[in-house]
């Protein structure tokens, strides 16, 4: 019977890493959440327990302290890209690197209408996401959003569906539509992006189309939102989004003598529906391992 290994990565998941850099007595916070995975020649560890080929998935996780100490962690892009490619660089039997960023952003509180120096919050569960995947001669950028939650509270309709034995649903021309926005975009040609700015500008035309888009379906407003971010912005080849449909059903208030027109909605947290997909640019070069990363 013949058995062998397949496809296998290793790395460190979920590195908690929170800076705090100081100018005079400002303090400047950054929350991030790294996680490595690294791929190569690592047959000998499976099979004999060969270690001499694996980079300790904890110097991976102190590479990343380090790495933050000895120069400013900056945009979570360059910052991933540096990783991975010391990773590759270092060590010989490792040909690829994936390292993914998630940061959750802290806003200044205010006091008294000022900046206070060292104290922050946070409102919501938005994180700004990178997956680089970096290889001996190239490497691939993937950022996003996670939990980007929006909500209309007109401008949606929903109609025009099969109507089978089991259809309960009513049609409607005014609903409320919210999602919480997961959005990943895949670089190309990247040399010379403002990751900061890209990110900024794109998170705003996801707002943007979200609210002005008129929409007949989360499928329809997804598609907008994609097709918005590619027209707008050169540097973008694909776009895929995971976008929740959070549910907020009219309470029937009739047992109780009342009419509801649109006023008061039970928000269901679950079951919801999930609505994916993808817009891609027509010439988009092809994705490469820009995507793909799980062996399971
Ligand atoms: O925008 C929607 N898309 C659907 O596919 C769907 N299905 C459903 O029950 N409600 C909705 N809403």
């Amino acid at each position: 019977m013949g058995i062998s290994l397949g496809p296998n990565q290793y790395g460190k998941a979920e590195v908690r890493l929170v800076t705090v850099r100081r100018t005079g007595g400002v303090h400047h916070l950054r929350d991030l959440t790294v996680s490595s995975a690294l791929r190569g020649d690592l047959s000998a560890t499976h099979l004999t327990g060969d270690n001499s080929a694996v980079l300790a998935t904890d110097t991976q996780k102190n590479t990343m302290y380090a790495f933050a100490k000895q120069q400013d962690v900056g945009e979570i892009e360059d910052f991933a890209l540096r990783l991975g490619r010391r990773f590759v660089d270092t060590q010989e039997k490792i040909t690829g690197a994936r390292v993914s960023v998630e940061e959750q952003e802290w806003d200044r509180i205010t006091v008294d209408g000022a900046p206070h120096a060292h104290s922050f919050s946070s409102s919501g569960g938005e994180r700004r996401t990178t997956t680089v995947t970096v290889h001996a001669d190239r490497a691939w950028v993937v950022s996003g959003v996670d939990g980007l939650v929006v909500l209309k509270s007109t401008g949606s309709e929903f109609h025009g569906y099969p109507q089978d034995e089991y259809t309960t649903l009513v049609e409607t021309d005014d609903r409320i539509l919210a999602t919480a926005v997961t959005a990943r975009w895949r670089y190309e040609g990247f040399t010379g992006i403002d990751w900061a700015k890209s990110h900024r500008e794109i998170r705003q035309t996801l707002l943007e189309t979200f609210a002005t888009k008129h929409s007949l379906s989360l499928q329809q407003t997804l598609y907008a939102m994609g097709e918005a971010v590619l027209r707008a912005r050169p540097e973008v080849a694909e776009i895929r989004f995971s976008l929740p449909n959070k549910h907020h059903f009219l309470v029937d208030l009739s047992p109780f003598g009342l009419e509801n027109h649109n006023e008061v909605f039970y928000a269901a947290d679950r079951p919801y529906g999930l609505i994916e997909g993808t817009v891609v640019r027509d010439e988009a070069e092809e994705p490469g391992p820009a995507w793909t990363d799980a062996v399971l």
